[in-house]
């Protein structure tokens, strides 16, 4: 069934909230009259980012310095923040790579700050959160990645961990639907945000190729989106049009509140299924053509030392 989450003067805790789609976030939900907190590591860009959100709106934002993976420091970080109302779980990193080619710490680093921190952060929270005295309409939203909605070369490791949020949000929904409580899953594409700048660094050719198939969007926009979906409580929130589609291709059994979307889906998940076996056509032959590439480029350099000798 349809619902509306206020966010005006609730509490909006924002974890990453110092950098990217995080503090984009943190700049509306404050200039739409939340109380807003910031969680991240870095104590110097939190600061920052409360500097700058004072500046544009004049509002005190709270900071708290810890890292996700820290169960005690997140929930020290919580329990002095106080109880909250709409909880965004946005902290992530990315490091693309071929599996053979990365390694396990950097594996390991993905699924423990972009999933097992999700867990640290939802469970330090929720208790709290279902005490809450105005029993109004909670959200508990994760901010996963269109590559959380279909594997893309380069992400083993990254797409582990953010199709792993959704086997979260889905279960957990069913626990907390009875305390008034809204699961929200966001699908962004790519980003203009530091941490992408940072991993464009080391992008693999093939990765850049393949997750080029959907649009980039601005940190603001995604915000936007992002902060819509958690207000209109839907479980499901794609970010822009190829987004719109993902969501039908692979809506699964995942919650949905919109009679309207709900038939949408219905009728259009055949057709795109259709759609996205193009895509996947078009993705294989992007990957066939590079390795051709590569090896004529090898067999061209061999010659050429060929040819010298
Ligand atoms: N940009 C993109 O192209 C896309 C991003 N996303 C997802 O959106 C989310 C935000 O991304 P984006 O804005 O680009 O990221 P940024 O790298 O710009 O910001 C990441 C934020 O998370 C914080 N953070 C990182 N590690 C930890 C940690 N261990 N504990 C606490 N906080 C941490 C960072 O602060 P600090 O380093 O100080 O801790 C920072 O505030 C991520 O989950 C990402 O996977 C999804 C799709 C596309
Ligand atoms: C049924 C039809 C479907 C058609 C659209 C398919 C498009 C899929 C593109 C996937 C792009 C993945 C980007 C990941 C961004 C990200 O998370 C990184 N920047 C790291 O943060």
């Amino acid at each position: 069934r349809p619902v509306t989450i206020p966010i005006k003067n609730r509490h909006v805790f924002v974890t990453g909230g110092s950098s990217g789609i995080g503090l984009a976030l943190a700049h509306q939900a404050a200039s739409q009259g939340a109380r807003v907190s910031l969680l991240a590591r870095s104590l110097n860009k939190l600061q920052e980012a409360k500097e700058s959100i004072r500046r544009s709106s004049g509002l005190d934002v709270s900071i708290f310095s810890a890292d996700v993976r820290d169960y005690d420091a997140v929930q020290k970080a919580v329990n002095d923040a106080g109880p909250i109302d709409v909880l965004v779980v946005n902290q992530g990193v990315f490091v693309p790579q071929e599996l053979e080619k990365q390694g396990l710490d950097e594996i390991k680093f993905m699924i423990d700050v972009n999933l097992m921190g999700s867990f640290n952060v939802i469970k330090a929270a929720l208790p709290l959160m279902k005490e809450r005295k105005d029993r109004l309409p909670a959200s508990i939203s994760l901010i996963s990645s269109q590559a959380g909605q279909v594997g893309i070369y380069g992400y083993t490791a990254y797409s582990a961990s953010k199709f792993g949020l959704r086997g979260l949000a889905e279960a957990l929904q069913q626990e907390v639907i009875a305390d008034n409580i809204h699961v929200s899953i966001v699908y962004p594409p790519d980003t203009d945000t530091p941490g992408f700048e940072k991993e464009n660094e080391v992008r693999p050719e093939l990765t850049k190729l393949l997750a080029g198939s959907s649009g980039s969007m601005k940190a603001d926009e995604v915000a936007k989106k992002a902060l819509d979906g958690i207000k209109s409580g839907s479980f499901t929130v794609p970010c822009n049009f190829e987004g719109h589609m993902l969501a039908i291709a692979t809506a699964g059994l995942s919650p949905q509140r919109s009679f309207l979307m709900a038939f949408i889906e219905v009728a259009s998940v055949g057709v795109l299924r259709l759609v996205g076996l193009f895509f996947q056509w078009n993705w294989y032959q992007t990957i066939e053509n590079w390795h051709a590439k590569k090896n004529s480029k090898f067999a061209i350099i061999e010659l050429s030392i060929y040819t010298l000798e």
